[in-house]
């Protein structure tokens, strides 16, 4: 089986690559390994995402990768994986409302790859494998700092989490039926700017954990 794990930076991924390598886990070597970087943000990932799946043609691809969090309640380095991934940022800010392409009629809902203004991760009855939390995200371009910003994308779209390159990743592999899912841990709450106050450490090692822990029960599935 031909799987592919993309992360925005290669940091995301690296103490999984040192993992496979000091203590391989995998028993059953079932799985044809490889890493892939997409960049920063929608655009070069979707260009490298799209690449990846016409040049390779992977049977899962998985997104690792950290995210901030809108929910206070999530404690830093929860991992979550992504049901609906929503475009955050996509339309225009007037007299104090967000209106996305869909409510400006430049987009169809349920119009593929939408199903109600997301792009739902259809394959997660089969693949999401540990029964990992199941939420609701959107990708932005621009990391969301303003408290009235914050507020009005929770009242519009109830997200739990936010990050930049999710949306290329369920829109990709949707355009293209290639099974995929996303695996983000929590580093930071949305709108924190002091980055001693993320938690890389938790979100690195736990995301870590649930990769190769995924990638265990996944080599066991495809015996
Ligand atoms: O500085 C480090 O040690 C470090 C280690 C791993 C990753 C990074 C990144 O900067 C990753 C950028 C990546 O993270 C996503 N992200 C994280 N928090 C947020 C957020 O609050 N809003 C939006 N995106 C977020 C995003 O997908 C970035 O691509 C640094």
């Amino acid at each position: 089986m031909n799987v592919v794990i993309t992360s925005a930076t290669q940091k995301e991924t690296d103490q999984v690559r040192q993992s496979l390598t000091s203590a391989p886990p995998l028993e059953n070597q079932e799985l044809d390994l490889s890493f892939h970087v997409s960049g920063v943000g929608l655009l070069s990932s979707c260009f490298s995402i799209s690449q990846l799946i016409f040049e390779q043609h992977p049977d899962l691809i998985i997104q690792a990768g950290i995210a901030g969090t809108f929910d206070n309640n999530f404690e830093l380095g929860k991992v979550v994986v992504v049901k609906d991934e929503l475009l955050g940022d996509l339309g225009v800010e007037e007299y104090g409302a967000f209106k996305d392409l869909f409510d400006l009629n430049l987009q169809t809902e349920n119009l593929f790859p939408f199903t109600g203004r997301a792009l739902h991760n259809r394959f997660l009855p089969e693949y999401n494998l540990g029964g990992l939390a199941e939420v609701t995200a959107i990708t932005i371009n621009e990391i969301t700092t303003r408290p009235t910003r914050i507020e009005v994308l929770k009242a519009k779209y109830e997200p739990a989490i936010e990050s930049m390159e999710g949306a290329s990743l369920h829109y990709c592999c949707l355009q293209t039926s290639t099974p995929f899912i996303q695996i983000r841990a929590i580093s930071n709450y949305v709108g924190e700017r002091d980055k001693s106050k993320w938690n890389f450490k938790d979100a690195l090692d736990n995301l870590t954990n649930a990769i190769i822990e995924y990638l265990k029960q996944l080599d066991k599935k495809k015996k």
